[in-house]
């Protein structure tokens, strides 16, 4: 998957040694980092959040009535009763804590190249941006043997083991999530062919990110993740204890969604955004940072195989709605959004929306400091 740096970053260019500055023994915001002046942090107004993302239970009675509206309203809610052990996001946790802990050196032996996928390295949504992110993280796609060998020449098993058996019950876990939510929508598995004979969306691709944001000496000026969307059919977000994460929705603005022990975040992701024809929109999120806690996060992404074609599925197509999106494949979806970040999902659409107003995920306008 091929990025390019975008004419934006060129105008602002980054000091390459701040590029992987060690944050956790930064002692004061520097100014690479600082997203908002002090002049605007006197005039910006504190979110109030007095709602958040529903939280669902995967066994109640009513959940597929329930994911549905929380896709169509907000693009994200929270799961419980979803069958991954406690145990296992603990093993989890303390995997990304023992790789971030990591000297900067070492961590750099497992750097992701400058265009490949794998790896230790800033967010690549980072050089649409003149400042840098209050974040590190690390990439997984296929095996993580060559970088943990690195990383841990002599101990990278265990590491290893632990990644293959969260992504063993990730895959699960996403693939019933994706048949509660297209369920909603009066979807079958005959209406999926790419979901394999029983459904189980065995040939899908997945990401693994672990993402770190070290406790931050001026918070309020700091940006952990800048705002975007995922490119995904769908993302499982687990957090720990440190609150960060928050949701955009058009009328309310942005909303934290509180750490549930236990709980997992599920997101709308781009793909998901096209396959239902806009009825489920993406949802905008990004992540905060706060002064006292490590915060750490790691993602489950979700896509399709590579060689099938997403596009609007035919049962929820017909006169009065036609496809707003022509037909692409996830690789393709990547490439366009490295080069087009945040209008991705608009340059697919094939007709403009007839109210005139912009696409429900085309968020060009939301600021993002
Ligand atoms: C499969 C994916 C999805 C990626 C790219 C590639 C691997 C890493 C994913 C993320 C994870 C962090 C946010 C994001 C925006 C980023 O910078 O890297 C994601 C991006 C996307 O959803 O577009
Ligand atoms: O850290 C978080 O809560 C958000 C992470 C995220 O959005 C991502 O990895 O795509
Ligand atoms: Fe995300």
């Amino acid at each position: 998957m091929p990025s390019r740096v975008s004419d934006d970053f060129m105008a602002h260019p980054v000091n390459l040694h701040q590029k992987h500055l060690d944050l956790s023994s930064v002692k004061e915001l520097p100014d690479s980092h600082a997203w908002v002046s002090p002049e605007e942090l006197c005039s910006s107004g504190a979110s109030r959040d007095t709602e958040s993302i529903p939280v669902i239970d995967l066994n109640g009675p009513n959940a597929t009535k329930l994911a549905g509206q929380a896709c169509k309203t907000w693009g994200a809610f929270q799961v419980t009763n979803h069958g991954i052990p406690e145990s296992l996001l603990d093993k989890m946790e303390a995997a990304g804590r023992k790789l971030f802990s990591l000297p900067i050196q070492q961590k750099l032996k497992a750097a992701r190249s400058s265009d490949g996928v794998s790896g230790y390295g800033v967010a690549r949504i980072s050089s649409f941006f003149p400042k840098l992110m209050w974040s590190e993280g690390f990439t997984i796609v296929g095996s993580p043997l060559e970088h943990a060998r690195q990383l841990w020449p002599k101990d990278y098993n265990n590491f290893c083991d632990t990644i293959e058996e969260y992504e063993r019950e990730m895959k699960a876990l996403a693939g019933r999530l994706m048949w509660v939510m297209l369920g909603s929508l009066g979807i079958t598995k005959e209406d999926v062919n790419w979901s394999g004979p029983r459904g189980e969306f065995n040939g899908a691709c997945a990401a693994l990110q672990f993402n770190s944001y070290p406790a931050c000496p001026d918070p309020d000026r700091a940006m952990g993740l800048a705002a975007h969307t995922d490119s995904t059919l769908l993302t499982i977000l687990h957090q720990n204890k440190a609150s960060g994460l928050q949701v955009h929705r058009e009328g309310t603005g942005w909303v934290t969604v509180p750490p549930l022990p236990g709980a997992l975040v599920v997101n709308v992701g781009d793909l998901l955004h096209i396959l239902s024809n806009g009825l489920y929109p993406s949802v905008l999120h990004r992540a905060m940072v706060n002064r006292t806690q490590h915060r750490l996060s790691m993602a489950y992404l979700l896509g399709p195989p590579s060689c099938v074609q997403i596009s609007p599925l035919s049962r929820l197509v017909d006169h009065g709605h036609p496809a707003l999106y022509r037909p692409i494949t996830w690789s393709e979806y990547l490439d366009t959004k490295a080069k087009n970040f945040n209008k991705a999902l608009s340059s697919v659409r094939l007709c403009a929306p007839l109210n005139g107003f912009a696409d429900a995920n085309d968020h060009g306008s939301v600021t993002v400091g």
